[in-house]
């Protein structure tokens, strides 16, 4: 690290600020002798930098700006930390094998949400610190180097303005035997999300009506369809079989979610078809939880991601519900 020169506290009057040690260039450790000398310090140190060394408070900023893509903000440095902002609601989106490279090189850390995290305007998303007092304009230069192979570290993915089908089976609600309960939760949930609901519609437990409901609400437009309840073991839980009726392929029925473990994902084109368990009615966060706002962000979800889902994807049913501030979801799963 570069020079650091030592002064006599009670020797630097007003006049010596301005003197040779502390010219442009170097770095006063201190803003306020005044106060330093309230606590009885006795000396103030300059730093003096070397060639090819970078102060933390510029390595900080560097490496922040770096990391941040589309839809992330910088704050200023304090103490060489500097703190990253969502710009924007959406989906956090990390490269994940970029961060991991960042944080093998020696002293800069770079620490952020879970990927794939549903995120506010203003919310913090990371930060990065650098660890010594000075660093290596090497060590910076390899992390920017990392960082612009990637493209960048982290972004905010805004919601599309989806167009959702819902369709709600089960004879009882058909027949109007008990009132619909998963209606009314999904379109909340919708409505949450920004996502427009452009179809609700009601089929007793035949996997061909259920077909017909899905490709109706498919030729109405809707870019997501969500297929409420018969999802289980019994005889009359048809939803699957009408899912793969309505000529979807089903990227994989199961999932390692609890709760969630009954649900389907399916595609028929580009329009997503999910078979949402009872389950998404009774809990207030399921797989659909994390399912959803990747598919609002624009991503095609795969088989992998599914599984990928199980490390993490036991929910600790707290009461009440602090989701997202859990574990639910934030494993491997979504890497
Ligand atoms: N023997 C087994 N039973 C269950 C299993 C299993 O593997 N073996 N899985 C359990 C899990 S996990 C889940 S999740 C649920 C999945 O249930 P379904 O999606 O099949 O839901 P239904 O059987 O259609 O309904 C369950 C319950 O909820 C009522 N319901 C359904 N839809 C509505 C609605 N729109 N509004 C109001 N109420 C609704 C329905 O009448 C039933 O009472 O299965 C477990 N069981
Ligand atoms: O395991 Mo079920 O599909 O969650 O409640």
């Amino acid at each position: 690290m570069g020079k650091i020169l030592s002064h006599d506290i009670t020797k630097i009057v007003k006049d010596e600020f301005k003197g040779p040690a502390f010219k442009k260039g170097h770095i006063i450790q201190t803003q306020d002798i005044e106060e330093f000398l309230k606590l009885g310090k006795e000396h103030v140190y300059v730093l003096e930098l070397e060639g090819g060394e970078i102060h933390e408070d510029e390595a900080g900023s560097r490496l922040a700006r770096a990391a941040a893509g589309a839809g992330v903000r910088c704050s200023q440095p304090k103490e060489s930390r500097v703190n990253l902002f969502a710009e924007c609601a959406g989906l956090l989106k990390i490269n994940l094998d970029a961060l991991d490279a960042i944080n093998d090189l020696p002293d800069v850390i770079l620490s952020t949400l879970p990927n794939h995290s549903v995120v506010k305007e203003g919310d913090m998303l990371a930060g990065t610190k650098v660890i010594p007092l000075v660093i290596k304009e090497e060590i910076l230069a390899q992390a920017e180097r990392i960082i612009n192979k990637a493209g960048n570290i982290l972004q905010v993915v805004p919601f599309l303005e989806k167009k959702v089908g819902l369709i709600v089976t089960g004879s009882e609600v058909y027949k109007g035997r008990i009132t619909d309960t998963f209606g009314p939760v999904l379109s909340e949930k919708m409505a949450s999300y920004g996502a427009t609901v452009i179809e609700l519609a009601y089929a007793p437990d035949d996997a061909q009506v259920i077909a017909e409901k899905i490709n109706h609400a498919i030729e109405k437009g809707a870019d997501i369809i969500l297929v409420s309840g018969g999802m289980s073991v019994d005889p009359d839980d048809v939803t699957p079989l009408g899912i793969r009726n309505s000529g979807a392929e089903i990227i994989k029925y199961g999932a390692p979610a609890l709760p969630g473990a009954m649900f389907l994902m399916a595609y028929k084109g580009d329009v997503a078809v999910l078979g949402i368990p009872a389950c998404g009615m009774y809990f207030r966060t399921t797989v659909l939880d994390l399912v959803l706002p990747r598919l609002l962000a624009g991503d095609r979800i795969s088989r992998r991601d599914i599984v990928k889902l199980a490390h993490g994807g036991l929910c600790r049913a707290c009461s009440p519900c602090h989701y997202p501030n859990c574990t639910f979801g934030i494993g491997d799963s979504w890497n």
